[in-house]
């Protein structure tokens, strides 16, 4: 197998040093802004508000953060941008690499139990990881558009395997189960850090993870020890923010306040920001922006394969 370059390594607790300053640029993404619709590339549907007259799906909600935007490959860290650029919601820039990201078909090829068993071919693939109940396989029907693509349930420890879902018989997406469940037994507790952190070190295939952020709640500390394990091992990741739906009463029950916390966290330990979106299943916020920023990963990586 090919061993490939993955399209953005932001690695943990190692400043990044560059001529021109930080890498980062900062910016405030305005209420404006994050309405603003993406600017899609290729063949990709234009945002949904303006795809329906009568579209369900909503507009982002109006965030006002001090925002330092992801880069994808092929757009430089110094380039001239428009807001039009930056996804809704997110801190995602859209570049050349971004294609079509419709999923035309998503099919079920099966569930494994350990890493060494999981499809062998060359596929590329985003794993979908986060802790028990926050929405893992919520998030992959809402991107396959499937009802019951993957089974979900009010009660944490649904998702027991690793499942591999094969979109547009091109690449997959892939259920994990979640960690951080306090019921579950210790030997099940030992279980998830040995198959999935196995399938993490392993999986050549691996484009990106997807690490899912419950931004109804303040930021938990087993998010982040998790994004610092990503970063340390070199794996790519981008923040799924979800349930950003859900406003509680109250101090911490505002998604965009937990947000904002939880990226002072993350700028301690990434020196350069990675990529993070704001979604919701329940209404379909996100869901396309999310979608096009992984076609922009995955033909990168496509294209370096050649
Ligand atoms: N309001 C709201 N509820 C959500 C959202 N996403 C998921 N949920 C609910 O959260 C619960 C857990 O969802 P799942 O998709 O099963 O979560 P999971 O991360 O796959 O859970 P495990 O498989 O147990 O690790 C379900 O009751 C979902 O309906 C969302 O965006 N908004
Ligand atoms: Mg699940």
């Amino acid at each position: 197998m090919l061993l490939r370059p993955r399209p953005f390594l932001l690695q943990a607790l190692k400043p990044l040093h560059s001529s021109r300053g930080p890498l980062a640029v900062r910016r405030t993404l305005s209420a404006h802004a994050a309405a603003a619709d993406a600017a899609p590339r290729g063949d990709a549907p234009p945002p949904a508000r303006t795809r329906h007259k009568n579209s369900r799906t909503p507009v982002p909600p109006r965030v006002s953060v001090n925002t330092a935007l992801f880069f994808p490959p092929g757009v430089e860290r110094d380039a001239a941008l428009t807001e039009e650029m930056v996804l809704p919601g997110s801190n995602i820039v859209v570049g050349p690499y971004s294609g079509d990201s419709r999923v035309k078909e998503a099919e079920f090829i099966g569930c494994s139990a350990h890493a060494r068993d999981c499809p062998k071919d060359d596929r590329p693939e985003f794993a979908v990881l986060g802790r028990s109940n926050v929405g893992k396989s919520s998030l992959i029907n809402a991107l396959t558009r499937r009802k019951e693509a993957a089974l979900t349930s009010k009660k944490p420890g649904k998702t027991q395997t690793i499942n591999h879902f094969l979109i547009n018989k091109s690449w997959y997406l892939v259920d994990l189960p979640g960690y951080g469940f306090a019921a579950a037994s210790k030997t099940a507790r030992m279980d998830w850090s040995s198959f999935t952190k196995g399938y993490f070190l392993n999986r050549d295939t691996l484009v990106g993870v997807l690490l899912l952020v419950d931004a109804s709640v303040p930021p938990q500390k087993i998010d982040l020890d998790c994004a610092n394990w990503l970063g340390r091992n070199n794996v790519g990741l981008t923040f799924v923010f979800t349930k950003c739906d859900k406003v509680k009463k109250g101090k911490g029950g505002r998604p965009e306040e937990n947000i904002k916390e939880f990226q002072e966290n993350i700028k301690l330990v990434y020196p350069e920001p990675p990529p993070w979106i704001m979604t919701s299943s329940t209404t379909g916020l996100g869901r396309d922006g999310l979608l096009l920023h992984m076609s922009q990963l995955r033909n990168y990586w496509d294209n370096e394969a050649t």
